[in-house]
Protein backbone atom coordinates (compact mmCIF):
# COMPACT_ATOMS: atom_id res chain seq x y z
CA UNK A 1 0.00 0.00 0.00
CA UNK A 2 1.10 3.32 -0.48
CA UNK A 3 1.87 5.90 2.20
CA UNK A 4 -0.70 9.20 2.50
CA UNK A 5 1.64 11.82 0.65
CA UNK A 6 0.20 14.99 2.98
CA UNK A 7 -1.12 15.30 6.37
CA UNK A 8 -1.60 18.99 6.90
CA UNK A 9 -2.33 21.47 9.98
CA UNK A 10 -5.23 19.71 10.90
CA UNK A 11 -6.94 22.54 12.56
CA UNK A 12 -6.25 25.19 9.60
CA UNK A 13 -8.01 22.82 6.73
CA UNK A 14 -10.45 21.40 8.80
CA UNK A 15 -11.76 25.14 9.47
CA UNK A 16 -11.90 25.52 5.64
CA UNK A 17 -13.33 22.35 5.03
CA UNK A 18 -16.09 22.41 7.69
CA UNK A 19 -16.77 26.56 8.05
CA UNK A 20 -15.19 26.15 11.54
CA UNK A 21 -15.19 24.85 15.16
CA UNK A 22 -14.28 25.69 18.28
CA UNK A 23 -13.13 24.02 22.00
CA UNK A 24 -16.70 25.17 22.84
CA UNK A 25 -18.82 22.09 22.41
CA UNK A 26 -22.13 23.43 23.76
CA UNK A 27 -23.05 25.32 20.23
CA UNK A 28 -24.18 24.48 17.16
CA UNK A 29 -21.33 24.20 14.60
CA UNK A 30 -21.49 23.81 11.32
CA UNK A 31 -22.27 21.06 9.11
CA UNK A 32 -18.98 19.17 8.39
CA UNK A 33 -17.98 17.54 5.15
CA UNK A 34 -16.33 13.84 5.97
CA UNK A 35 -15.14 13.70 2.17
CA UNK A 36 -14.38 16.06 -0.83
CA UNK A 37 -12.55 16.55 -4.12
CA UNK A 38 -10.55 19.25 -3.82
CA UNK A 39 -7.85 20.29 -6.57
CA UNK A 40 -7.26 17.21 -8.19
CA UNK A 41 -7.56 14.72 -5.39
CA UNK A 42 -9.79 13.59 -2.69
CA UNK A 43 -9.50 14.90 0.91
CA UNK A 44 -10.85 12.98 3.95
CA UNK A 45 -11.37 13.44 8.05
CA UNK A 46 -8.97 10.76 9.32
CA UNK A 47 -11.72 9.18 11.17
CA UNK A 48 -8.96 6.92 12.94
CA UNK A 49 -7.54 9.78 14.88
CA UNK A 50 -10.53 11.23 16.10
CA UNK A 51 -11.51 12.41 18.67
CA UNK A 52 -7.69 13.40 19.97
CA UNK A 53 -7.25 14.85 16.45
CA UNK A 54 -9.29 16.41 13.17
CA UNK A 55 -6.65 15.77 10.57
CA UNK A 56 -7.04 16.07 7.45
CA UNK A 57 -5.96 12.95 4.80
CA UNK A 58 -4.92 14.11 0.78
CA UNK A 59 -5.59 11.34 -1.08
CA UNK A 60 -3.82 11.13 -4.59
CA UNK A 61 -3.87 8.14 -5.70
CA UNK A 62 -5.70 4.75 -6.02
CA UNK A 63 -3.47 3.08 -3.63
CA UNK A 64 -3.82 5.29 -0.74
CA UNK A 65 -7.34 5.83 -1.43
CA UNK A 66 -8.25 2.38 -1.05
CA UNK A 67 -6.00 1.65 2.00
CA UNK A 68 -8.01 4.82 3.74
CA UNK A 69 -11.16 2.90 3.21
CA UNK A 70 -9.37 -0.44 4.53
CA UNK A 71 -8.20 1.06 7.89
CA UNK A 72 -11.61 2.90 7.84
CA UNK A 73 -9.73 6.48 8.10
CA UNK A 74 -13.25 7.28 6.06
CA UNK A 75 -15.64 4.60 6.84
CA UNK A 76 -19.86 4.79 7.10
CA UNK A 77 -21.87 3.33 3.82
CA UNK A 78 -22.67 6.37 2.25
CA UNK A 79 -18.91 7.95 2.90
CA UNK A 80 -17.40 4.74 1.25
CA UNK A 81 -19.57 4.67 -1.92
CA UNK A 82 -18.32 8.62 -2.08
CA UNK A 83 -14.48 7.45 -1.52
CA UNK A 84 -15.32 4.33 -4.30
CA UNK A 85 -16.77 6.87 -6.66
CA UNK A 86 -13.92 9.40 -6.42
CA UNK A 87 -11.40 6.63 -6.16
CA UNK A 88 -12.65 5.62 -9.63
CA UNK A 89 -12.64 9.27 -10.67
CA UNK A 90 -9.21 9.18 -9.32
CA UNK A 91 -7.67 6.17 -11.27
CA UNK A 92 -9.53 7.44 -14.54
CA UNK A 93 -6.60 9.89 -14.45
CA UNK A 94 -3.55 7.76 -12.77
CA UNK A 95 -3.92 5.19 -15.51
CA UNK A 96 -4.96 7.24 -18.76
CA UNK A 97 -3.74 5.21 -21.42
CA UNK A 98 -3.17 2.20 -19.63
CA UNK A 99 -6.35 -0.11 -19.84
CA UNK A 100 -5.68 -3.13 -17.94
CA UNK A 101 -3.80 -0.76 -15.06
CA UNK A 102 -7.25 0.73 -14.99
CA UNK A 103 -9.44 -1.95 -14.77
CA UNK A 104 -7.28 -3.64 -11.89
CA UNK A 105 -7.44 -0.69 -10.48
CA UNK A 106 -11.72 -0.07 -10.52
CA UNK A 107 -11.57 -3.45 -9.05
CA UNK A 108 -9.19 -2.65 -6.42
CA UNK A 109 -11.58 0.16 -5.49
CA UNK A 110 -14.84 -2.12 -5.70
CA UNK A 111 -13.33 -4.09 -3.44
CA UNK A 112 -11.80 -2.55 -0.61
CA UNK A 113 -14.43 -3.64 1.56
CA UNK A 114 -16.88 -6.34 1.03
CA UNK A 115 -20.32 -5.45 2.91
CA UNK A 116 -21.58 -1.65 2.70
CA UNK A 117 -23.21 -1.80 -1.16
CA UNK A 118 -22.56 1.57 -1.46
CA UNK A 119 -18.98 1.09 -2.28
CA UNK A 120 -19.33 -1.60 -5.27
CA UNK A 121 -22.47 0.49 -6.20
CA UNK A 122 -20.60 3.99 -6.32
CA UNK A 123 -18.04 2.56 -7.97
CA UNK A 124 -19.60 0.75 -10.34
CA UNK A 125 -21.77 4.02 -11.55
CA UNK A 126 -18.37 5.96 -12.48
CA UNK A 127 -16.70 3.06 -13.95
CA UNK A 128 -19.25 3.09 -16.57
CA UNK A 129 -18.66 6.34 -17.08
CA UNK A 130 -15.04 5.86 -17.80
CA UNK A 131 -15.56 5.21 -21.95
CA UNK A 132 -16.06 8.77 -22.19
CA UNK A 133 -12.89 9.55 -20.42
CA UNK A 134 -11.71 11.41 -17.04
CA UNK A 135 -13.95 14.43 -16.91
CA UNK A 136 -16.85 12.50 -17.38
CA UNK A 137 -16.12 10.31 -14.60
CA UNK A 138 -15.30 13.29 -12.11
CA UNK A 139 -18.70 14.83 -13.07
CA UNK A 140 -20.69 11.40 -12.12
CA UNK A 141 -18.52 10.89 -8.76
CA UNK A 142 -19.57 15.06 -7.87
CA UNK A 143 -22.80 13.92 -8.78
CA UNK A 144 -22.77 11.05 -6.15
CA UNK A 145 -21.88 13.24 -3.52
CA UNK A 146 -24.17 15.96 -4.27
CA UNK A 147 -27.38 13.05 -4.18
CA UNK A 148 -25.41 11.85 -0.59
CA UNK A 149 -25.64 15.38 0.68
CA UNK A 150 -29.22 15.82 -0.58
CA UNK A 151 -30.14 12.37 0.95
CA UNK A 152 -28.70 13.14 4.28
CA UNK A 153 -31.25 16.06 4.43
CA UNK A 154 -34.26 14.45 3.36
CA UNK A 155 -33.63 11.25 5.36
CA UNK A 156 -33.40 13.97 8.90
CA UNK A 157 -36.87 15.07 7.78
CA UNK A 158 -38.69 11.83 6.85
CA UNK A 159 -37.12 10.61 9.99
CA UNK A 160 -37.48 13.00 12.36
CA UNK A 161 -41.42 13.35 11.75
CA UNK A 162 -41.42 9.75 11.91
CA UNK A 163 -40.13 9.52 15.08
CA UNK A 164 -42.24 11.80 16.89
CA UNK A 165 -45.11 10.08 15.61
CA UNK A 166 -44.25 6.78 16.60
CA UNK A 167 -42.61 8.03 20.19
CA UNK A 168 -44.46 11.52 20.71
CA UNK A 169 -42.39 14.52 21.53
CA UNK A 170 -38.71 14.57 23.09
CA UNK A 171 -37.47 10.89 22.62
CA UNK A 172 -34.70 9.57 24.21
CA UNK A 173 -33.23 7.41 21.66
CA UNK A 174 -29.99 4.70 21.59
CA UNK A 175 -28.17 4.71 18.60
CA UNK A 176 -24.80 2.13 17.48
CA UNK A 177 -21.56 2.96 15.66
CA UNK A 178 -21.57 6.06 14.34
CA UNK A 179 -23.87 7.36 11.62
CA UNK A 180 -23.65 11.33 11.34
CA UNK A 181 -21.95 13.44 9.46
CA UNK A 182 -18.90 11.17 9.69
CA UNK A 183 -20.15 8.24 7.60
CA UNK A 184 -21.66 10.46 4.56
CA UNK A 185 -20.44 13.63 3.43
CA UNK A 186 -22.09 15.80 5.78
CA UNK A 187 -25.16 15.12 7.84
CA UNK A 188 -25.56 11.45 8.58
CA UNK A 189 -28.48 9.37 8.41
CA UNK A 190 -29.74 8.09 11.81
CA UNK A 191 -27.93 10.76 13.43
CA UNK A 192 -28.98 13.29 10.91
CA UNK A 193 -32.57 12.28 12.43
CA UNK A 194 -30.98 13.00 16.18
CA UNK A 195 -29.68 16.11 14.73
CA UNK A 196 -33.41 17.51 13.23
CA UNK A 197 -35.37 16.31 15.86
CA UNK A 198 -32.34 18.75 18.60
CA UNK A 199 -32.81 21.38 15.70
CA UNK A 200 -36.54 21.05 16.46
CA UNK A 201 -36.47 21.21 20.28
CA UNK A 202 -37.70 17.80 19.99
CA UNK A 203 -34.83 15.64 21.39
CA UNK A 204 -34.53 14.69 25.10
CA UNK A 205 -31.32 13.10 24.89
CA UNK A 206 -29.32 9.76 23.27
CA UNK A 207 -27.87 6.84 24.16
CA UNK A 208 -24.38 6.07 22.61
CA UNK A 209 -23.55 2.61 22.45
CA UNK A 210 -19.78 2.35 22.49
CA UNK A 211 -19.49 0.14 19.72
CA UNK A 212 -16.39 -2.43 19.99
CA UNK A 213 -13.70 -3.44 18.96
CA UNK A 214 -13.15 -0.03 17.12
CA UNK A 215 -15.18 2.23 18.80
CA UNK A 216 -16.94 4.02 16.63
CA UNK A 217 -19.60 5.51 19.27
CA UNK A 218 -17.59 6.28 21.69
CA UNK A 219 -14.88 8.19 19.68
CA UNK A 220 -17.24 9.17 16.74
CA UNK A 221 -20.64 9.86 17.80
CA UNK A 222 -19.92 11.41 20.82
CA UNK A 223 -17.82 13.58 19.60
CA UNK A 224 -20.41 14.42 16.93
CA UNK A 225 -23.24 14.96 19.50
CA UNK A 226 -21.07 17.04 21.79
CA UNK A 227 -20.57 19.23 19.06
CA UNK A 228 -24.41 19.76 18.03
CA UNK A 229 -24.72 20.37 22.06
CA UNK A 230 -26.71 17.44 22.19
CA UNK A 231 -27.46 15.67 25.79
CA UNK A 232 -25.89 12.38 25.70
CA UNK A 233 -24.86 9.41 27.84
CA UNK A 234 -22.37 6.71 25.85
CA UNK A 235 -22.61 3.10 27.44
CA UNK A 236 -21.01 -0.12 26.88
CA UNK A 237 -22.57 -2.19 24.15
CA UNK A 238 -24.21 -4.81 26.44
CA UNK A 239 -26.13 -2.22 28.54
CA UNK A 240 -28.28 -1.09 25.98
CA UNK A 241 -31.19 -3.72 26.15
CA UNK A 242 -31.23 -3.28 29.91
CA UNK A 243 -31.58 0.43 29.85
CA UNK A 244 -34.53 -0.58 27.33
CA UNK A 245 -35.92 -2.96 30.03
CA UNK A 246 -36.07 -0.58 32.34
CA UNK A 247 -37.65 2.18 30.73
CA UNK A 248 -34.86 4.40 29.86
CA UNK A 249 -34.98 4.60 26.15
CA UNK A 250 -38.15 5.23 23.63
CA UNK A 251 -36.47 3.72 20.35
CA UNK A 252 -33.68 2.30 18.72
CA UNK A 253 -32.29 4.67 15.37
CA UNK A 254 -29.20 2.61 13.19
CA UNK A 255 -28.25 3.37 9.73
CA UNK A 256 -27.34 0.36 7.81
CA UNK A 257 -24.65 -1.10 5.29
CA UNK A 258 -26.68 -2.94 3.28
CA UNK A 259 -30.78 -3.59 3.18
CA UNK A 260 -32.14 -6.54 1.70
CA UNK A 261 -34.97 -7.10 -1.30
CA UNK A 262 -36.68 -8.70 2.24
CA UNK A 263 -35.93 -5.94 4.75
CA UNK A 264 -33.60 -7.59 6.62
CA UNK A 265 -30.60 -4.63 7.68
CA UNK A 266 -27.20 -5.60 7.47
CA UNK A 267 -25.52 -3.17 9.85
CA UNK A 268 -22.56 -2.93 12.03
CA UNK A 269 -22.05 -5.87 14.37
CA UNK A 270 -24.31 -5.19 17.72
CA UNK A 271 -27.33 -3.75 16.05
CA UNK A 272 -29.06 -7.37 16.38
CA UNK A 273 -28.79 -7.08 20.27
CA UNK A 274 -29.95 -3.96 20.54
CA UNK A 275 -33.20 -4.88 18.25
CA UNK A 276 -33.25 -7.81 19.95
CA UNK A 277 -33.89 -5.08 23.17
CA UNK A 278 -36.11 -3.35 21.33
CA UNK A 279 -38.27 -6.16 20.67
CA UNK A 280 -38.16 -7.56 24.45
CA UNK A 281 -38.69 -3.89 25.86
CA UNK A 282 -41.56 -3.02 23.27
CA UNK A 283 -40.29 -0.16 21.78
CA UNK A 284 -39.52 1.40 17.89
CA UNK A 285 -36.45 0.14 16.22
CA UNK A 286 -35.71 2.48 13.11
CA UNK A 287 -33.75 2.04 10.35
CA UNK A 288 -32.29 4.96 8.29
CA UNK A 289 -30.59 4.73 5.23
CA UNK A 290 -30.45 6.45 1.44
CA UNK A 291 -31.51 4.41 -0.83
CA UNK A 292 -28.12 3.90 -2.63
CA UNK A 293 -28.07 1.36 0.63
CA UNK A 294 -30.76 -0.14 -0.40
CA UNK A 295 -29.88 -3.88 -2.41
CA UNK A 296 -33.20 -5.49 -3.58
CA UNK A 297 -30.51 -7.66 -5.47
CA UNK A 298 -30.12 -9.35 -2.67
CA UNK A 299 -32.78 -11.61 -1.08
CA UNK A 300 -31.86 -11.60 2.36
CA UNK A 301 -29.12 -10.99 4.96
CA UNK A 302 -28.11 -14.71 4.30
CA UNK A 303 -26.76 -13.92 1.06
CA UNK A 304 -24.31 -10.85 2.43
CA UNK A 305 -20.59 -10.82 2.68
CA UNK A 306 -19.74 -10.14 6.50
CA UNK A 307 -16.68 -8.85 7.01
CA UNK A 308 -14.21 -10.27 9.13
CA UNK A 309 -11.38 -7.76 10.18
CA UNK A 310 -9.09 -9.78 11.66
CA UNK A 311 -7.77 -11.00 15.26
CA UNK A 312 -5.89 -8.03 15.89
CA UNK A 313 -8.83 -5.57 16.32
CA UNK A 314 -10.70 -8.13 19.34
CA UNK A 315 -7.24 -8.63 21.08
CA UNK A 316 -5.83 -5.43 21.57
CA UNK A 317 -7.03 -1.23 20.95
CA UNK A 318 -4.42 0.98 19.34
CA UNK A 319 -1.71 -1.22 19.58
CA UNK A 320 -2.04 -2.59 23.52
CA UNK A 321 -2.81 -5.98 23.63
CA UNK A 322 -5.73 -6.76 26.67
CA UNK A 323 -5.97 -10.75 25.88
CA UNK A 324 -3.80 -13.54 26.85
CA UNK A 325 -1.57 -14.48 23.90
CA UNK A 326 -3.12 -16.93 21.16
CA UNK A 327 -6.44 -16.17 22.54
CA UNK A 328 -8.88 -17.61 19.53
CA UNK A 329 -11.19 -14.64 18.01
CA UNK A 330 -13.99 -13.80 15.91
CA UNK A 331 -14.59 -10.70 14.32
CA UNK A 332 -17.22 -10.18 12.19
CA UNK A 333 -17.65 -6.40 11.24
CA UNK A 334 -20.93 -6.47 11.29
CA UNK A 335 -24.24 -8.22 11.68
CA UNK A 336 -27.88 -9.22 10.37
CA UNK A 337 -31.26 -7.64 12.23
CA UNK A 338 -33.92 -9.64 10.41
CA UNK A 339 -36.59 -8.04 9.14
CA UNK A 340 -39.35 -8.79 11.26
CA UNK A 341 -37.61 -7.09 14.57
CA UNK A 342 -37.20 -3.62 12.65
CA UNK A 343 -40.20 -1.06 13.07
CA UNK A 344 -40.03 0.94 9.94
CA UNK A 345 -37.12 1.71 7.66
CA UNK A 346 -36.39 5.57 6.44
CA UNK A 347 -34.50 6.63 3.32
CA UNK A 348 -34.20 10.01 1.54
CA UNK A 349 -37.47 8.57 -0.54
CA UNK A 350 -39.67 7.00 1.80
CA UNK A 351 -40.68 5.51 5.05
CA UNK A 352 -41.58 1.54 4.72
CA UNK A 353 -43.14 0.62 7.58
CA UNK A 354 -42.44 -3.07 7.92
CA UNK A 355 -44.18 -3.48 11.45
CA UNK A 356 -47.60 -3.02 9.59
CA UNK A 357 -46.79 -5.57 6.34
CA UNK A 358 -45.26 -2.76 4.17
CA UNK A 359 -42.68 -4.10 2.16
CA UNK A 360 -39.41 -2.86 -0.21
CA UNK A 361 -39.46 -3.99 -3.34
CA UNK A 362 -40.51 -6.91 -5.18
CA UNK A 363 -43.51 -7.45 -2.62
CA UNK A 364 -42.17 -11.03 -1.55
CA UNK A 365 -40.58 -12.03 1.83
CA UNK A 366 -37.36 -14.43 1.20
C1 LIG B 1 -24.49 5.75 7.66
S1 LIG B 1 -23.90 4.81 8.63
C2 LIG B 1 -24.52 3.18 8.64
C3 LIG B 1 -23.43 2.23 8.74
O1 LIG B 1 -22.51 2.45 7.71
C4 LIG B 1 -22.74 2.26 10.10
O2 LIG B 1 -23.68 2.03 11.10
C5 LIG B 1 -21.71 1.22 10.10
O3 LIG B 1 -22.00 0.08 10.35
C6 LIG B 1 -20.36 1.61 9.69
O4 LIG B 1 -19.43 0.59 9.83
P1 LIG B 1 -17.90 0.94 9.65
O5 LIG B 1 -17.20 -0.38 9.81
O6 LIG B 1 -17.55 1.93 10.71
O7 LIG B 1 -17.74 1.49 8.25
Amino acid sequence: MGTLKQERDSTQVFDRVTGGHGDDVNRYVEPMRTIDWVDGAVEIIDQTALPDETRILRLSTVDELVEAVRRLAVRGAPAIGVAGAFGVALAARQFAGDPDGLASAVERVRTARPTAVNLARCAGRVADRLPDGPDAALKEALRIRDEEIDSAEQMAQLGADLLVSLCGERPRLLTHCNTGALATVTGGTALAVAFELHRRGALAGMVASETRPLLQGARLTAWELGRAGIPYRLIVDGAGPFLMSRGEVDAVIVGADRICANGDVVNKVGTYAHALGARAAGIPFVVVAPESTVDLDTPSGDAVEIEDRGAAEVVAFRGVAFAPEGAGTANPAFDVTPYPLVTAIVTDRRVIRLDTGEVLGSGRRQ
